[in-house]
């Protein structure tokens, strides 16, 4: 059954980022017990990753909520070994993750042609199984949609993470002065001169409390799980959400911020984040500056700013604290090398991790009976 929040739907015109379908392998086919003839297996129910497609346009294809695979040919005295069942195949955009109703990972779709089968087909009838065929494997499955890009912005709303993609980048996302503006999650790439490109997410505003489904919840973070790096743009002149809210301050800010991550998931907190602070051009935007510098540097002796429940466990260490202005443009060039330099770091690391285990495998593989040396030298 294709499953999609009506509420969400509507709340966010029409972005779909998550789809519940029921598959179904096709059954097998009879054996043929009198020539000992095997029936066809059934076909197998497959979710492929391909270019230009939505998950929207996923669940306008398949209005009728349910994927069931061919089932396999009986064998026969023209043919004894009857033939597989036709496949299904649903196509689905890459940054999906398909799951079982009960989260159990089946497989992710990264790149254009990647494959996950989600509904193997019945075997067909044999000596084996008294010509009776099996069934084919039928569950309900879910497909996330999470994006993939390198970086994420994150911070509350109308802190400027919309005006912020736009000057990093060529996206042109709708920037407002009321809070929600961004109602889904947005792409942008920041080209650098050497034409490396580095993707960008911006999302919806957090607001403290989204993990208890405030403002628009947590349900958009997943987005930033599989970022590599994280940049959290604050106001510095601090935020209120209405005139009943309570006024945060940019401090008070980033310990909200680094909360709400903190209980979406502890791994969030372990990539490398940097701290943008926007609006430096606004008239008090120095002393502030100055004021959450101090406050940063001695977090714990203004814990008590905040209730206890809303302090992190955990004080995030930031790569960079950045000044910046999304509407002069100040600041942005550092951001952007900022950004460069930690991805390349990055890389260096992965690439080094990945000499240390093939060298590892080789030095196994030569010498099988060597001890094992954590460090990979041979
Ligand atoms: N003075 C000043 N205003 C800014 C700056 N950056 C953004 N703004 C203004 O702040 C308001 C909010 O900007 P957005 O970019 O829409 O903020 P956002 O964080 O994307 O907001 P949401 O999408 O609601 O979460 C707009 O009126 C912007 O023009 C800045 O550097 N200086
Ligand atoms: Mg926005």
């Amino acid at each position: 059954m294709v499953w999609i929040s009506r509420v969400c739907l509507r709340k966010y015109g029409g972005f779909v980022d998550n789809l519940r379908l029921y598959v179904k392998g096709g059954s097998g086919g009879m054996g043929l017990p009198r020539l000992g003839g095997q029936g066809g297996k059934g076909g197998d129910v497959w979710v492929i990753a391909k270019e230009s497609i939505t998950l929207k346009k996923v669940k306008d294809m398949y209005p009728q909520k349910r994927l069931v695979a061919g089932v396999g040919t009986n064998s026969s005295i023209r043919a004894l070994k009857g033939d597989k069942g036709n496949d299904q195949q649903v196509f689905a955009p890459t940054g999906i993750v398909v799951t079982t109703d009960d989260r159990r990972i089946l497989g992710e779709l990264n790149a254009v042609g990647d494959k996950v089968l989600v509904a193997r087909g019945g075997q067909g009838g044999s000596f084996h199984m008294g010509y009776l065929p099996n069934k084919g494997q039928a569950r309900h499955i879910r497909l996330d949609l999470k994006l993939i890009a390198d970086v994420g912005l994150v911070g509350f709303p109308n802190a400027g993470k919309s005006s912020l993609l736009a000057k990093l980048s060529h996206a042109r996302p709708q920037v407002a002065s009321y809070p929600f503006t961004t109602l889904r999650p947005e792409l942008g790439k920041i080209m650098y001169n050497d034409y490396k490109q580095v993707s960008v997410a911006d999302l919806p505003g957090l607001i403290e409390g989204a993990h208890m489904n405030k403002g628009m919840g947590h349900k958009f973070l997943k987005h930033v799980e599989r970022t590599k790096q994280l940049v959290f743009v604050v106001d510095v002149c601090g935020f209120q959400l209405s005139a009943k809210s309570p006024f945060r301050t940019a401090f008070e800010t980033v310990q909200l911020l680094t909360k709400e991550l903190e209980l979406y998931s502890d791994e969030m907190l372990s990539k490398p984040a940097f701290l943008v602070l926007n609006k430096m051009d606004l008239p008090d935007a120095e002393q502030k500056l100055e004021e959450l510098m101090g406050q940063l540097q001695n977090q714990k002796d203004f814990a008590h700013l905040l209730p206890d429940a809303m302090v992190p466990k955990s004080s995030l260490s930031f790569r960079q604290i950045l000044p910046v202005s999304a509407l002069t443009g100040h600041g942005i060039e550092d951001l952007k090398a900022c950004i460069r330099q930690t991805l390349d770091e990055q890389a260096a690391a992965e690439t080094a991790d990945l000499h240390r285990a093939c060298l590892q495998e080789l030095r196994e593989t030569a010498w099988p009976n060597s001890p094992k040396d954590s460090t990979g030298t041979v």
